[in-house]
């Protein structure tokens, strides 16, 4: 669970000298939702990333202007821009990743559930074409709620007789990203080494951060790690409430995407041990869908870790968020199928 490093250290190592495209694969990276508040710097960080040698911008409108002043930086990737339904098939063909950021952000008040009835909807299309174009392509699921959009995108993938659930995932990253960067700072200790295992799903209580298992290890008072837990539950809606109507986490996101599709490519390259938390197919618990660490391979899934080790906080944690996140997963199912 170390990716941002490695990720910091390939941008670096891009930025001194040139890249040598002979050293990895030709891997093609589709953004969907490329034009907008995340899409944009996901679509300038992953310009950055040397394991990208394709990288298509796909929006509904605003994509050539992204990817033109995109393609101007001088790293590896060749980068195009496509706009509209009918250049939808061109912008997935031969994707090796599709990263989904498509789709309305919250304003104050609303909760992720409040999106569902606009984003299902693009989803459930933009799914539908992957099936169509690129049926094996890793989805990065960003798109909320992510407790319910990963399962439409499962239904929609069965339906065309294309669901390999190695190859679905709910980017849960930035829960992940926000743990480490919350806890380093009471720990006192260097936010670079941090780990923290979120598991569960992606909408406030279903946001589960282990500290019980953080490293390096603090021993926090319980009232602390309550207060982290809470804090990292409400970090999408601390970042909504502060931008005041005008979106939610976008920046941030972007990072986490980054990081997250950094490593779909090295696990796709072969890159051995890299681990992730994510939302997928599941049976780490009764529920048919959950985030926990997974580790990255050549066919996406290789392995869906457990849990380990819980304190009783977070066995109650576990126990509480259930019903919720069952909830969500069955209104995504029950969408796609009726829809
Ligand atoms: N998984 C996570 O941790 C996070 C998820 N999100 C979610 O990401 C989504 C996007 O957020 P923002 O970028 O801030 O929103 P935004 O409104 O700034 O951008 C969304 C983009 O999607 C595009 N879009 C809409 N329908 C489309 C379609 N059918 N095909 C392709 N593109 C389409 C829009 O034109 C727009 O450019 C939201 O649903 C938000 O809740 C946001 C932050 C964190
Ligand atoms: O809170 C939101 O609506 C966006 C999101 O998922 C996050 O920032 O975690």
């Amino acid at each position: 669970m170390r990716p941002s490093m490695s990720l910091v250290r390939s941008v670096q190592r891009v930025t001194r000298r040139s890249y040598s495209s002979e050293a990895v694969p030709e891997r093609k990276v589709a953004v969907l939702g490329a034009a907008g508040g995340i899409g944009q710097p996901l679509s300038l960080l992953m310009k950055l990333n040397p394991l990208v040698s394709h990288l298509s911008l796909y929006d509904i409108a605003g994509t050539p202007g992204v990817a033109a002043d995109v393609s101007h930086i001088n790293t590896r990737s060749e980068v195009k821009g496509y706009a509209g339904e009918d250049q939808l098939a061109q912008a997935l063909e031969g994707a090796d990743v599709v990263i989904i950021p498509a789709g309305v952000p919250r304003k104050p008040g609303m909760t992720r559930d409040d999106l569902f009835n606009i984003n299902a909807g693009i989803v459930k299309g933009l799914t539908a074409a992957i099936a169509k174009y690129c049926p094996n392509a890793l989805i990065n699921m960003i798109s909320n709620p992510v407790n319910s959009t990963v399962p439409i995108a499962a239904e929609v993938l069965k339906k065309a007789g294309k669901y390999d659930e190695k190859r679905l995932f709910g980017v849960t990253t930035l829960d992940v990203v926000r743990a480490k960067t919350f806890y380093a700072g009471k720990a006192n200790v260097n936010v670079a080494e941090v780990n923290v295992p979120v598991v569960g799903g992606h909408a406030g209580i279903t946001i589960l951060p282990l500290f019980s298992q953080a490293t390096p290890t603090a021993n926090l008072p319980h009232d602390v790690i309550k207060a982290l837990t809470k804090r990292t539950q409400d970090g999408g809606t601390e970042v909504v409430e502060a931008k005041a109507g005008k979106g939610s986490a976008t920046l941030s996101m972007a990072y986490a995407g980054a990081l997250f599709a950094d490593a779909c490519l090295k696990g796709l390259n072969g890159v051995p041990d890299v681990v992730e938390c994510s939302f997928v197919q599941s049976s780490v618990t009764e529920l048919p869908f959950f985030a926990s660490k997974v580790r990255l391979g050549r066919n996406g899934v290789e392995e869906v870790l457990g849990l380990g080790n819980l304190s009783d906080f977070e066995k109650e944690g576990l126990e509480s968020l259930k019903p919720e996140l069952k909830a969500s997963i069955e209104k995504g199912i029950q969408f796609a199928n009726q829809n």
